[in-house]
């Protein structure tokens, strides 16, 4: 596939933007959609001699001392988490539907707004093998200008713009450069028709298939990856559309969807890195997706059967 790094190893998956606590009620659980895409990266390619590495900012508060340890107890790094003092950890309060679908309400004015472009975000910008970022994390300048300056330092690594449009936090602007930057994207179906409407891109009697081509051809991006809930992930390159079957996982109570997307992102990242036919990345992107589901929470362990299958 053009323009997709080639690279043996060791892989850093670095997850750029923001870290908080997704609050279901009184009941908070790790979230932020670059933290899940790191925990699910570094689990899946435990045996690959890879990390995946968490780059944003907390307060220095109960909540951030929380957010540290979990990723400790995941054998995460934490050495990219900036501590600030007057500013909190972020949170989310999420509203999960009769059918585990997410509403987010986010908090402003928290930690993860002001990511600074430190020198050792620079260094692991150097050597990172992947970067994954969305729009949320750009709302404020000061993450906005941070995270520009990580992918243009990142220029030999797979950058992947994982939209995750949220509320009112995003612009024309915003979608416009991040997929400049990017060499990859990955949306949803709903993410597809406002880009399209905001980009001003014709969509007019165009299939869904041949919207997806207008945005990949107009930024050149090697991949694009559609998800769609139960449906499954479609992804698309210059010369190939691939979509398989979508496994089924028994639903457990209390499950929420919170986190496929990033977790089926993490797949898709880990399989372009080892250089997977997209048969099978799209094959285990919608293992994991479906696994995380079918529970509570966005970052649970994924069991051994979809792991053993990298
Ligand atoms: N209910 C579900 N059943 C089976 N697979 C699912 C389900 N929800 C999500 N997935 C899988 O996870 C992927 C991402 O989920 P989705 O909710 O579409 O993410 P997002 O909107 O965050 O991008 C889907 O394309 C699919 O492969
Ligand atoms: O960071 C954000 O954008 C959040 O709102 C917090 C959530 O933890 C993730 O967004 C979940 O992301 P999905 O995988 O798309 O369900």
């Amino acid at each position: 596939m053009s323009h997709i790094p080639h690279s043996t190893g060791p892989y850093t998956v670095v997850g750029l933007g923001e870290a908080l606590f997704d609050c279901f009620g009184e009941r908070a659980v790790l979230g932020g959609a670059p933290v899940n895409l790191a925990v699910h990266a570094n689990q899946l390619l435990r045996h690959k001699n890879c990390h995946g590495v968490i780059a944003s900012a907390i307060g220095d508060d109960p909540l951030g001392e929380r957010l540290k340890k979990e990723l400790a107890s995941r054998r995460m790094t934490t050495e990219h988490l900036a501590v600030l003092a007057d500013l909190p950890t972020g949170t989310v309060q999420v509203t999960v539907d009769a059918a585990g679908h997410p509403e987010y309400e986010i908090t402003e004015n928290v930690a993860w707004d002001r990511i600074e472009f430190t020198d050792s975000l620079s260094e692991l910008a150097g050597k990172c093998s992947a970067v994954c970022f969305g729009t949320l994390a750009q709302r404020s300048p000061t993450s906005r200008k941070s995270i520009q300056q990580f992918l243009d330092t990142a220029k030999h690594a797979l950058r992947v713009c994982d939209t995750n449009l949220r509320q009112q936090f995003y612009s024309a602007e915003v979608i416009e450069s991040s997929l400049q930057a990017a060499n990859v994207l990955k949306l949803n179906e709903e993410e597809l028709t406002v880009i399209g409407e905001l980009l001003q891109l014709e969509s007019r009697n165009l299939s869904v298939d041949e919207q997806v081509a207008g945005i990949r051809e107009r930024f050149d991006l090697s991949v694009v990856a559609l998800t769609r809930g139960e449906a499954g992930t479609v992804l698309y390159s210059a010369d190939e559309r691939v979509e398989g079957k979508v496994p089924k996982y028994p639903r457990q109570p209390q499950a929420d969807s919170v986190g496929a997307g990033d977790s089926c992102c993490a797949a898709l990242i880990v399989g372009l890195l080892l250089e997977k036919p997209l048969a099978e990345i799209v094959a285990l992107a919608n293992r994991v997706g479906a696994f995380v589901a079918s529970v509570q929470g966005a970052t649970p362990e994924l069991p051994v059967e979809i792991l053993d299958r990298v």
